[in-house]
């Protein structure tokens, strides 16, 4: 078993990222910026978004954290959105998912302009994408495939089962992994709850990818020896040994698949921290209009 390990490649992804943002200060007297909005108190979120701010402040980039109390309204919300958009200083924009249940992420996400979204969540820019077209790609799935490009996976050709259909990762992965680019030339599967045997699939994949939210979901059992294992799950639990208070759990039985695995990505430390180099990524080429001008 070989790791894939984002750590390693997090860290050196950051260092060129850096190089970049000190081309663009030195040229333009600016740095990309970014700007995150959070809802809420919700502790997984509030992590991630505080690691997006802090490794924005790492690479040289700005970064401004914009936050609501859960009770903000959806208009309110808009309203700020808008503000943003017209802004020039701005070069990114997110919005935290998930949002509180009278707020319709739909509305939201589209309300971004998709110059600025580096979540890459916009139809535009997921339409652009599926059409191999210069996009802004979901910062997760493009953090993946930046994590088998740099370890030098095989791809082309290969079975790639994708377990989980979301919006942000399994749906936007299967797409990346079908289309005529490097990493892709997949044949992709599909699996999600309806699905009535997913060890059926998940036994005949070369490369799995599991995003599904479940901890220890893929067993030893349901995998095939040699397979490559991408793990997206994060699963947050409370804990009294680790001092934040909780321990990250991901969707794949590490301990006993990594024994059939000729390659595996670790929970934590695979692929959320490939998740921020995305992130970063792509407010990088907003900041040079390499996808729109
Ligand atoms: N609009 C939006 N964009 C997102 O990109 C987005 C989102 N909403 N909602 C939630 C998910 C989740 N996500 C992660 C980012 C970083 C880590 C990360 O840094 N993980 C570290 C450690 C995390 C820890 O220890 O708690 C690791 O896996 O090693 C994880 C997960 C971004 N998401």
């Amino acid at each position: 078993m070989q790791l894939l390990d984002g750590k390693y490649v997090s860290e050196k992804l950051k260092g060129e990222i850096a190089e970049a943002a000190a081309k663009i200060l030195a040229e333009t007297g600016r740095k990309p910026h970014l700007v995150a909005v959070l809802v809420g108190h919700d502790g997984g979120s509030e992590t991630y978004v505080a690691s997006k701010i802090k490794n924005c402040e790492a690479v040289g980039f700005k970064s401004t954290l914009v936050r609501y109390e859960s009770d903000v309204t959806e208009e309110e919300l808009l309203g700020k959105v808008a503000e943003l958009n017209t802004d020039a200083d701005i070069d990114g924009i997110i919005v935290q998912l998930p949002l509180p249940k009278h707020i319709d992420p739909e509305k939201v996400t589209e309300k971004i302009d998709h110059r600025k979204d580096v979540d890459g969540f916009h139809p535009v820019n997921l339409g652009r994408m599926q059409r191999n077209l210069p996009s802004f790609i979901p910062a997760t799935p493009y953090g993946i495939t930046l994590m088998l490009k740099e370890y030098g996976v095989e791809t082309a050709g290969k079975h790639c089962v994708v377990v989980g259909r979301s919006n942000i990762v399994g749906s936007p992965m299967s797409i990346l992994m079908a289309r005529n680019t490097t990493p892709g030339n997949c044949t992709v599967t599909i699996c999600h709850s309806r699905t009535p045997d997913i060890k059926k699939f998940t036994l005949d994949a070369d490369i799995l990818i599991v995003a599904i939210g479940k901890k220890n979901f893929i067993t030893a059992d349901m995998v095939k020896e040699g397979v490559v294992v991408v793990d997206v799950g994060m699963n947050r639990e409370t804990s009294t040994t680790t001092k934040s208070g909780f321990k990250l759990y991901g969707d794949v039985d590490f301990e006993n698949v990594s024994k059939k695995a000729s390659w595996i990505t670790p929970v934590p430390g695979g692929v959320g921290l490939m998740t921020i180099i995305g992130l970063l990524k792509n407010t990088l080429a907003s900041a040079n209009k390499e996808v729109y001008k």
